[in-house]
């Protein structure tokens, strides 16, 4: 032990160790107030890395001369408030990860690589100082609204507007460069100087459409109070107009001086959904996504900290997004299972958002047509505040939704005759239809027509996906391709064919069927070009007939009024997954795609094709709705234990060969069990241990899996039984041979 007066640095270092590290104050006296927050530049093993100080403490347990000083303190002022480093702790402990990785997490990559905001500078916009006004008669005339605004924009800050504030109001770059080519703009570099978000004036750029009564209700509960931490559970069918409700309530919280954050699904950020927003508020709304580069996260991260952005959007990891004055944080379609991170800190942002409200005392919204079994419990068990919007807004009815027996069928590209009709019918009135299949590619595999052959993925227990443009086949679970084999590898026959449905073939097909009619696809291959998701969203929205064909792509979030048919193929087969959670899964799905039809003036149908139409969940879900499913699924959770009713923790393990990672969960099984007894953690309160088996996918990207799963009632015995597990597993000598990881409240079982 040693006790230094100059104060000893306890650091959150960036490293897989379970532990913080103490440091000397770097030797130059730096003249910034030591607070926790700062990053800090450290000597660590033989290479420097940047941490982040958690707090000064005036002992260590490390022997005085083995302490080593700090290089350099990187920052003047925190770049973590309190409030977020009190979150990212917490994450780390509920999570049981590493605490100094899950906080550099919490930062944008740049920051996390040290950079220096004490020298920056930022692009300025500002009236050219040599403006004649003949390049603004050039320009009204011109018929360039965009142009337009973004001048007049320009016009109201005499003392330049940065490029970041002019792009979080939708202006890039290359239209800022239009209006300096026509001698309206110049651009300058200065030292930051901020705008708040509040100065904006009006707040509103347009009006808010006038709320039914339901949302009306809804709107008034969530902001009646003093803006304190609530949890509620907006639970609107949909089209009910949830989004209006949310824009209403940010409304409000913005004419407080206070942000907004709202959390989407990574496939819910559609280009509609920020336009919504840009249309509605005067002031800047800064999005957060993985599309961006390094310096644009960090720049909508610092208008979000620096108060300049009165909204953040973001997905995911945007729940560590600093605000200045934080108001209020919405989870957008919160049952969506992007919202679990699956690597590194496995952690839910949902979860997230409601012990962040808590911290920051703001109100929380989880909003959903299809909640979470997990959210629909903590409503009926009065722990979040319920609120129903049961109707379509506007004059938009209910989707009728149908099944359609595909035994016995002839079916073309996996569409029955039934459908089929459906979709001319559908066409001839001028409208649009949509297929939806949740599979990508031509086919989801290619057969041998003599022997049976099976064209296998030699890195896991998959087939092949076989794709048409280009030609090749491709596994979707490590990524691995090849070319498409001329003859049988086993028996030598040319007779190769394509086994069921994927998107690729279902658009071939209707095109044929459909000459005259537009065919888009619009699925992960269709959309990896830049503009191309964009593009053929604009032609949907132009609302000619056509015929849209996709995966979940299209399935959430659009909002596209000349859908009125919607056809899902084969959606019912996750009734029958393994996987506990699959019928919950499916049929939120089902409910979210057939959510697509009807959204306007005109009534929609949804033809659901399916092999066993009479699956009970099935029926219940089409007959009676989710509510009556999701009961149904809750009870049975209940009578066997499963969660919400239980806690979980998945231990995985994974190698080249089987052996290694399956001894390491066995070594692990028995050092759970030796806990539980010596600690008196069994019992049918206690912790259950289960397996270890082989995953669900036991090969995968050449590795072999294994699982071990831990069950408990409460939370509190499967944690404290994780906090004496962990460190020993880390002093297995298997553990640095194989990849090993742990799971709290795992979503995805495969
Ligand atoms: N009070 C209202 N009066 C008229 N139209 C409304 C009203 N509220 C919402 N709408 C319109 O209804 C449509 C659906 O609303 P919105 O997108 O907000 O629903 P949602 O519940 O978020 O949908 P989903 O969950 O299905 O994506 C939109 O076009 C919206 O402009
Ligand atoms: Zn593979």
């Amino acid at each position: 032990m040693s006790e230094h007066s100059a104060g000893i640095l306890r650091i959150a270092l960036p490293v897989s160790l379970r532990r913080l590290f103490d440091y000397l104050p770097p030797k130059s006296i730096p003249a910034v107030k030591l607070t926790p927050g700062l990053r800090v530049r450290v000597p660590f093993r033989n290479r420097e890395i940047v941490g982040v100080l958690i707090s000064l403490e005036i002992e260590s347990e490390v022997p005085a001369d083995k302490l080593r000083p700090a290089s350099e303190i990187l920052d003047s002022t925190p770049v973590l408030s309190e409030q977020l480093m009190k979150l990212a702790l917490w994450t780390a402990d509920y999570y049981h990860h590493p605490a100094g990785d899950t906080l550099i997490q919490a930062l944008p990559a740049l920051l996390r690589q040290g950079y220096d905001l004490g020298k920056e500078v930022h692009n300025f916009w500002q009236p050219a100082s040599n403006l004649d006004n003949q390049a603004e008669i050039a320009l009204a005339k011109a018929r360039a609204p965009k142009q337009q605004e973004a001048w007049e924009l320009i016009r109201q800050h005499p003392d330049g507007i940065s490029t970041e504030a002019l792009r979080s109001f939708g202006f890039e770059k290359p239209l800022l460069r239009n209006l300096e080519k026509r001698g309206l703009v110049e651009s300058l570099t200065k030292a930051p100087q901020y705008q708040m978000f509040y100065d904006h004036h009006p707040l509103l750029k347009s009006s808010p459409l006038v709320l039914n009564s339901e949302q009306e209700r809804a709107l008034e509960a969530v902001i009646c109070e003093d803006q304190s931490f609530s949890a509620t559970l907006l639970h609107g069918v949909t089209g009910s107009g949830k989004t209006e409700v949310y824009l209403q309530a940010i409304a409000h919280v913005l004419s407080q001086q206070k942000q907004a954050l709202l959390l989407v699904p990574e496939i819910g950020l559609t280009p509609q959904t920020l336009a919504r927003f840009r249309e509605r508020f005067n002031v800047p709304v800064c999005v957060l996504h993985s599309g961006l580069t390094d310096r644009e996260r960090l720049n909508g991260w610092l208008a979000a900290q620096r108060g300049e952005a009165g909204i953040v959007i973001s997905t995911r990891s945007g729940i560590f997004t600093p605000l200045y004055s934080p108001g209020i944080i919405i989870v957008d379609e919160e049952h969506d299972l992007s919202y679990k991170q699956q690597d590194s800190v496995r952690y839910s942002s949902r979860d997230l958002a409601l012990y962040r409200g808590r911290l920051e005392n703001i109100p929380v919204i989880l909003g959903s047509a299809t909640p979470s079994l997990e959210t629909l419990n903590n409503s009926i068990s009065h722990r979040f505040r319920y609120l129903k919007l049961s109707q379509r807004a506007g004059v938009a009815t209910p989707p009728q939704l149908e099944l359609i027996d595909t035994r016995g069928q002839e079916l073309q590209g996996g569409i029955a005759p039934e459908s089929l009709h459906a979709i001319k019918d559908t066409l001839q009135q001028g409208h649009q239809a949509l297929v939806f299949l949740n599979r990508r590619g031509y086919a989801p595999t290619l057969t041998c027509d003599h022997c049976g052959w099976l064209v296998d993925c030699p890195n896991c227990d998959a087939h092949l996906t076989l794709h048409r443009s280009p030609p090749h086949l491709h596994c979707h679970h490590c990524d691995y391709r090849q070319g498409i084999p001329n003859c049988c590898p086993n028996c030598s026959s040319i007779e190769l064919s394509p086994v069921g449905q994927g998107t690729e073939r279902t658009e071939e097909i209707l095109a044929q069927l459909f000459p005259k009619t537009q065919v888009l696809r619009i699925d992960r291959d269709s959309m990896r070009k830049k503009h191309a998701f964009q593009e053929t969203i604009d032609k949907i929205h132009k609302g000619d007939p056509a015929i849209l064909v996709g995966t979940q792509m299209l399935a959430k979030g659009h909002h596209f009024p000349a859908v009125t048919l919607v056809v899902i193929v084969n959606a019912d087969a996750g009734f029958f997954s393994a996987d506990f959670r699959g019928s919950e899964k499916t049929g939120q799905l089902i409910l979210q795609v057939a959510g697509r039809a009807g959204r306007a003036d005109r009534p929609g149908r949804v033809f659901i094709q399916t092999g066993t139409p009479d699956n009970e969940q099935l029926q219940t879900l089409i007959h009676k709705g989710y509510d009556d499913l999701s009961k149904e699924l809750l009870d049975q959770r209940r009578s066997v234990g499963l969660p919400p009713f239980s806690y979980m923790a998945l231990i995985s393990a994974e190698a080249t060969f089987s052996q290694p990672a399956e001894e390491f969960l066995v070594n692990t099984a028995n050092l759970a069990k030796q806990i539980i007894e010596v600690d008196n953690l069994g019992g049918p309160e206690g912790v259950l241990v289960l397996g270890p088996m082989p995953a669900p996918m036991e090969k995968r990207q050449g590795r072999m899996r294994y699982h071990l799963h831990l069950q408990a009632k409460t939370r509190k015995p499967l944690h404290n039984m994780l906090y004496r597990l962990l460190p020993l597993l880390e002093q297995d000598p298997l553990a640095r041979k194989i990849r090993w990881s742990v799971d709290i409240d795992p979503q995805d079982m495969s």
